[in-house]
C-alpha cells in the first residue's frame, strides 16, 4: 500500500539494464531474507530492507511492460523460507504477511480503496487497532483442545515444525481451558521476548563472557528456532495471539462476527491475547492510537514496530480477500526505525570534567528515530572490547525514543579486512599528561592534571552553567572556551568575579547560550549585549540553593542526589567543609544517602592531597567573596523537601486529589511530571495505576505507595531512600545524566510501609 519509491538511478534504463537491475535487487533482497529469517542475523537494518523492497516495487511499476512482476518476485511473496534444521510442515491455511503504510497518506489510500471495494457495505464498519509486536509469527494447531503442532511462518505455505520448542513457552496452554472446543483450530500469533526478558538474557550472556544480542526480535527468533528445546526453555519467551487460521467446529457456523470477539473466545480458552487492542470507528481514531503509541512506544512490555489496523467484521474481511502476499483487510502502519546501520569512521576520545577519558564513535551521519546522529559514546575501553566494534565497521546504531544514541554492535558479515582495532591513548589528548586509572582496577582511565588540562577546564566551566548547577543560560560551551582562552578566568573560581572590564579583554567572544551557538561577537555593541546578559545571569545565579553549588564543584560522585542529601544535612558549605576535614570523614559517611564512597570523594576534593596549590578550597573562598550564597535559607511554613525532585503520581490516592498531590509536590519545590522517564525520581502508585507503574519498574525508578508519598513530602528523598535500602543512595555518575541508583522498585515501596496506626 505504501507508495513505491523510484530510485533516480532506475528512472531511465533500457530493457536489458532494467532486467539486470531487477535481478540484482531481487537477489539482494533474497539474501537479506535468508539472513533474517533463517540465520536470525540480519545483514541490514529493517528500514534499509523496507527501502530496497519499495525500490523493487517502483522498478516493477516503471517497467511494467517488461513483466518483471512475476509471482516469484519478492514483492509478491511472503518473505521467508524454512531451513533444513527442522521438519517442514504444510500450513492448514496459508500464513500471509501484511502490507505496510509509512505515512498517514498511505493509510488514507488504503482506507479509501477499502471503502470503494466494499461499496455500501462499509457503512458501520469497525476498525480493530493492535500493536504490531516485533517478534515472529507462529501457528498453533489445536485438535479437540490439545496442542498438536506449532510451526513458524516460513514462506507462508511451508513452515518449520517447532512444536517441542513452543511447548516450553510460558502462557501457551497445552490444553485449552473449558470443554467447548472446535475439532480443529489454527491460532496465529506472535512469539516475542519481552523487553524485561531481553535484558535478562543479555545480562546472562555478558556474565558468561559472550557478546550480547542485538535486539529482541532476532533473539526471539533465534531462541525459538533452537535444535535443543532446552535452550528455548531457558529464554523467557511469550506469545500473543492475533488471528485465527483454519477452523473446524461441527455444527457451528461463524463462531464470531467480529475479530475482536474472537480474542474474547481465545482468552476464555486460556490463550494469551494482548491487552492493548482497541476497536474504533474511523481513521481519526486510528491516528490517535498511532500518535499515542508513537509517544509511548517504550511503555509497552514488548517492542513494537507499528500499529496493525484490521477490518473488525469477519464478513467484510471475507469480501475483501487477500493478494498473494497479504490480506486486503489489514495494514501495518510502521513507525520510523529506531535502528539503522551506518559506518563507524573513527573512535576518538574525550576528556571529561573530572578527567575521565571516554572513547566515542564518529559515524557517517544517519537518520534514526527522527534525528540525525553522528556520534555516540562508547564509555570506556573495555566497553569497546565488549561490543567488539572495529574502526571501519558497519555498525548497528540505535536510538530508542528520547534515549541517547547507542552503538549496538558490528555487522560482522560485512567486514572486508580493512577494519582496525581501537587503541586507547596513554597520554591525555588535550594536555599530554600520562593517563592512569584513579585507583587500581578502575575501568575508566583519567587525566590527573585537573588544575590546568584545557579539556577538563572547559568542561568544568560549562558544567558550572548547567541546569543542575548554577543554571547560567548565557554561558554556553563556546562562551566558556572564549573566557578561558582570553585568560579572563583561570578556572571556574574566577567566574563570579567577572566584570565588564574583564569582558572587554576578550578579543573575540563566541556568543553561545547553553543550548546553542549564536555566532561571533566582534562589534563592541554586540559584545556589550552579550556581556550584559552574562553578567546579569551571574548576578542572579549567586542566589542559588546550596545543593546546586555543590553540584557545580565537580566533585566526583556528587551529583544532584548526593548534593541534596549533603545540603539538607549540613545547610552550609562551611559545615560541609568542616565535616570533611575532621576525623576520617565519618560524619559525612553517616548522612542518609551519602555513605563511604561519596564521603571519601568529598574529603579528597577539599584536601587535594599531594597538591601544593590547594585551588579547590581557594575556589570556594573566591565564590564566597564574590557573593555566592553558600548556605540554604531555611524557614517558610512548608519545607522545600523536594527541590529538584521529579515525582509522577499515577492512579488514585485516598488522601490527595490529582491536583492536590500536584500542589503538594510543587509547594515543596519539586516537579510533578505526567510521564515516567529516566529523569523521574519517584513514581507514586495509587489504586488502578496503569502502564506507568510497569514503566517505572522497567526503568528501575523507585515506586512509593501512599504512605511513602507522605514521607517523601514530609522529609524528602533521602529519608525515603534511607528507609528503603539502608544503603548508599547512589553514587552519582560523575559525567553523565544521573539515574537514581536506588534499584529494585520494591525496595522503594518497602521503605514506605504504612505506619499501621489502627490497622488490623
Ligand atoms: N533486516 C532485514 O534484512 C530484513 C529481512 C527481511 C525482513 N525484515 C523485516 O521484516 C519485515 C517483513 O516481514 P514480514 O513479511 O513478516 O512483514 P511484517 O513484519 O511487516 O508484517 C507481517 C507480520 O506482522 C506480524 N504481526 C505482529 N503483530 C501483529 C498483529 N497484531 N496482527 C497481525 N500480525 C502481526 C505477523 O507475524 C505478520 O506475519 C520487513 O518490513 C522488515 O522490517 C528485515
Ligand atoms: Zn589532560
Amino acid at each position: 500500500m505504501s507508495e513505491p519509491v523510484l530510485d533516480p538511478a532506475d528512472a531511465d534504463l533500457d530493457e536489458v539494464a532494467a532486467r539486470h537491475r531487477w535481478e540484482e535487487l531481487a537477489g539482494e533482497i533474497r539474501d537479506h531474507q535468508f539472513a533474517y529469517y533463517v540465520r536470525d542475523a540480519p545483514s541490514v537494518s529493517d528500514g534499509e530492507y523496507d527501502r530496497l523492497l519499495r525500490r523493487l516495487e517502483a522498478l516493477e511499476d516503471r517497467y511494467a511492460a517488461l513483466g518483471l512482476r512475476t509471482p516469484d518476485s519478492p514483492t509478491q511473496r511472503v518473505g521467508g523460507t524454512f531451513s533444513t534444521e527442522f521438519a517442514a510442515v504444510e500450513h492448514v491455511e496459508r500464513m500471509l504477511s501484511l502490507d505496510n503504510a509509512f505515512s498517514a497518506d498511505d493509510l488514507g489510500t488504503w482506507y479509501e480503496r477499502l471503502r470503494r471495494d466494499l461499496d455500501g457495505a462499509s457503512a458501520g464498519m469497525h476498525l480493530l487497532c493492535e500493536l504490531k509486536i516485533d517478534g515472529l509469527a507462529v501457528a498453533l494447531l489445536y485438535e479437540n483442545g490439545r496442542l498438536v503442532r506449532a510451526a513458524t511462518r516460513g514462506d507462508g505455505r511451508t513452515g518449520e515444525d517447532v512444536t517441542l520448542n513452543v511447548r516450553t513457552i510460558e502462557g501457551i496452554p497445552h490444553r485449552l481451558a473449558g470443554d467447548d472446543h472446535p475439532q480443529l483450530i489454527e491460532v496465529r500469533g506472535e512469539v516475542f521476548l519481552p523487553v524485561e526478558g531481553f535484558r535478562a538474557v543479555n545480562e546472562a550472556q555478558v556474565a558468561a563472557g559472550k557478546p550480547p544480542f542485538a535486539n529482541p526480535r532476532n533473539t526471539a527468533a533465534g531462541s525459538l528456532r533452537q535444535k535443543d528445546p532446552r535452550v528455548t526453555a531457558s529464554r523467557p519467551l511469550r506469545m500473543y495471539c492475533h488471528g485465527i487460521g483454519a477452523l473446524r467446529w461441527a455444527g457451528r457456523g461463524d463462531v464470531v462476527d467480529r475479530q475482536s470477539q474472537a480474542y474474547g473466545l481465545m482468552a476464555g480458552w486460556g490463550l494469551p491475547v494482548s491487552g492493548h487492542s482497541r476497536v474504533v470507528d474511523d481513521l481519526a481514531e486510528v491516528q490517535a492510537m498511532i500518535d499515542h503509541y508513537g509517544e509511548h512506544r517504550h511503555d509497552v512490555e514488548h517492542e513494537i514496530d507499528g500499529i496493525v489496523v484490521k477490518v473488525d467484521e469477519v464478513a467484510l474481511q471475507r469480501r475483501l480477500g487477500a493478494t498473494s502476499r497479504a490480506p486486503r483487510w489489514a495494514i501495518a502502519f510502521k513507525y520510523p526505525p529506531e535502528e539503522v546501520n551506518t559506518r563507524l569512521l573513527d573512535i576518538q576520545v574525550n576528556v571529561g570534567r573530572t578527567g575521565r577519558v571516554t572513547p566515542f564513535g564518529v559515524m557517517v551521519p544517519a537518520q534514526v528515530a527522527g534525528s540525525t546522529v553522528s556520534m555516540a559514546t562508547l564509555h570506556n575501553a573495555s566497553e569497546v572490547r565488549r561490543k567488539g566494534v572495529l574502526i571501519g565497521d558497519t555498525v548497528v546504531l540505535r536510538k530508542a525514543g528520547d534515549v541517547i544514541p547507542e552503538i549496538v554492535g558490528p555487522v560482522v558479515e560485512l567486514r572486508d579486512g580493512t577494519e582496525r582495532e581501537f587503541v586507547m591513548p596513554d597520554r591525555c589528548p588535550s594536555c599530554g599528561t600520562p593517563l592512569a586509572p584513579a585507583k587500581e582496577g578502575d575501568a575508566d582511565i583519567r587525566c590527573p592534571n585537573s588544575r590546568s588540562c584545557p579539556s577538563q577546564l572547559r568542561e568544568r566551566l560549562f558544567h558550572v552553567a548547567s541546569r543542575g548547577a548554577f543554571d547560567i543560560e548565557a554561558l554556553g560551551f563556546e562562551a566558556a572556551s572564549s573566557l578561558l582562552d582570553a585568560g579572563v578566568v583561570r578556572d571556574e573560581g574566577d567566574l563570579f568575579a567577572l566584570d565588564a572590564d574583564a569582558l572587554r579583554r576578550v578579543p573575540q567572544f563566541v556568543l553561545s547560550t547553553r543550548s546553542k551557538v549564536k555566532g561571533r561577537a566582534r562589534e563592541a555593541g554586540d559584545l556589550n549585549a552579550v556581556g550584559e546578559s552574562l553578567l546579569a545571569n551571574l548576578e542572579q545565579a549567586k542566589d542559588t540553593a546550596l545543593w546546586r553549588v555543590l553540584v557545580a564543584l565537580s566533585i566526583r560522585h556528587v551529583g544532584p542526589t548526593a548534593a541534596r542529601a549533603l545540603a539538607q544535612e549540613f545547610g552550609s558549605m562551611e559545615a560541609i567543609e568542616q565535616a570533611a576535614r575532621e576525623g576520617e570523614g565519618e560524619r559525612l559517611a553517616s548522612v542518609p544517602g551519602v555513605g563511604p564512597t561519596i564521603a571519601a570523594a568529598v574529603r579528597a576534593w577539599f584536601e587535594q592531597p599531594g597538591e601544593d596549590d590547594r585551588w579547590h578550597a581557594e575556589m570556594v573562598r573566591k565564590w564566597t567573596a564574590a557573593g555566592v550564597r553558600m548556605a540554604d535559607v531555611r524557614d517558610e511554613s512548608v519545607p522545600r523537601t523536594l527541590e529538584g525532585v521529579t515525582v509522577v503520581v499515577t492512579g488514585s490516592l485516598e488522601g490527595w486529589s490529582r491536583d492536590g498531590a500536584r500542589e503538594a509536590i510543587l509547594a515543596r519545590g519539586g516537579k510533578a511530571a505526567g510521564s515516567v522517564s529516566k529523569k523521574t525520581d519517584f513514581v507514586v502508585v495509587g489504586e488502578n495505576a496503569g502502564t506507568k507503574e510497569a514503566r517505572a519498574r522497567e526503568l528501575g525508578v523507585p515506586i512509593l505507595d501512599e504512605a511513602g508519598f507522605a514521607l517523601l513530602l514530609d522529609q524528602g528523598p533521602a529519608a525515603v531512600r534511607a528507609t528503603g535500602s539502608g544503603a548508599e543512595a547512589g553514587v552519582d555518575a560523575d559525567e553523565e545524566a544521573v539515574v537514581p541508583a536506588v534499584t529494585g522498585a520494591d525496595d522503594g515501596a518497602a521503605g514506605a510501609e504504612p505506619s499501621g496506626d489502627g490497622a488490623s
